[in-house]
């Protein structure tokens, strides 16, 4: 899979920009309004109480905030946040380590939860319920199994695929928070502040036309933001405007939506060479020289999301929308 510009998933470069552009409190973070007031209405009864906050499940696509959201919550309960993923962890033995570490009230962070093997979602399930540990000591009949008390906590499980986990797990959030798309507006207000972090000049326009090539998604509005700045700086005044944006972006090949050379390639391809569907997954896979399961979670759900694919039993569909935005004549049905 080549890189693209406009994807989720974060690269190198991003991971150490983000840090920098996190925001700290609920109240910095844009958008996800019925997420960030269910959490507050949460936590401020947790703390009220002098209790730990119910264990919560964030989940939606790459890019969208789960990480961020995670030490907000942290720093809104007065806690410490400790992080790990869930390929991290291989055996039960590292899980175990990492909950005798931790602190009462403490944040665990644990990223794509739905890659924590099986054998280690076990180990979790009474730690998550009744914060204890069953841990077994030797082999064969000699073994015994002896239960650890842990300090109370807060497990913060963050997935890009919900329906992958398994139903135990899911069952024992209190809290499952589903991320969306951001709105345009919303993504314009990310980039005027991220600008005010880098202490770059931008102005209105510029701001608009960035967040509405970026797919509903921060981090891919950052990185947009971080590439026409680039451009600001070598070819103008460093200030980023509408006009150095649209070259930068065009340069880029980031199209009016957000859409770049692959997105063109799978719908025109699905235009020209299938007048528009309805196409088998595999065949359209075939054609554009991409694995399926590949199109199905990277390339579709945006196309999706903005209605240029329909799903449906037969495969899918260029709709309407597809032909107008590449100025096309739909065919007759
Ligand atoms: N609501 C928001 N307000 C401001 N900035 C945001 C918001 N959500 C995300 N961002 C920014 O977008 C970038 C990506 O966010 P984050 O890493 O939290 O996404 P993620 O959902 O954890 O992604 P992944 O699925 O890849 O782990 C960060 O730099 C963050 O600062
Ligand atoms: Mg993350």
């Amino acid at each position: 899979m080549e890189d693209r510009i406009i994807s989720g998933e974060a690269d190198m470069l991003d991971v150490t920009f983000e840090q920098s552009l996190r925001p700290q409190t609920i109240r910095q973070y844009i958008g996800q309004d019925k997420v960030k007031a269910n959490l507050e209405v949460f936590i401020q009864a947790a703390k009220l109480r002098q209790e730990t906050l119910d264990h919560v499940l964030l989940y939606g696509p790459p890019g969208l905030g789960k990480t961020t959201l995670a030490a907000i919550i942290a720093n809104e309960m007065g806690v410490n946040l400790r992080t790990t993923a869930g390929p991290a962890i291989e055996r039960p033995g590292d899980l175990a380590a990492i909950l005798t570490a931790l602190e009462p009230g403490d944040v665990l962070f644990i990223d794509e939860i739905h890659r924590l093997p099986r054998s280690i979602e076990e180990v979790l399930y009474p730690a998550m319920e009744d914060f204890c540990l069953d841990i077994v000591i030797g082999k064969g009949p000699s073994a015994r199994s002896v239960r650890l008390d842990l300090p109370p906590f807060t497990l913060v499980g963050a997935t890009t695929r919900a329906g992958s986990l398994s139903a135990p797990l899911r069952d024992r959030f209190g809290v499952m928070c589903r991320l969306e798309y951001y709105t345009e507006e919303q993504l314009k207000q990310i980039v005027v502040r991220t600008a005010e972090v880098l202490e770059t000049g931008i102005d209105d326009q510029a701001a608009m036309e960035i967040a509405r090539r970026s797919r509903g998604t921060p981090r891919i509005a950052n990185r947009l933001l971080r590439r026409v700045r680039d451009f600001a700086q070598v070819r103008s005044n460093g200030t980023v405007d509408l006009l150095i944006t649209d070259e930068a972006l065009g340069l880029m090949q980031v199209d009016r939506l957000g859409l770049d050379h692959i997105d063109h390639k799978l719908l025109i391809g699905l235009i020209e060479k299938f007048r528009g569907g309805p196409v088998g997954l595999e065949t359209i896979a075939a054609t554009i020289g991409e694995e399926a399961h590949t199109i199905e979670d990277v390339y579709e759900p945006y196309l999706l999301q903005i209605g240029f694919l329909q799903r449906t039993p037969r495969g899918r569909i260029a709709t309407r929308l597809v032909y107008e935005h590449f100025q096309l004549e739909m065919p007759e049905q």
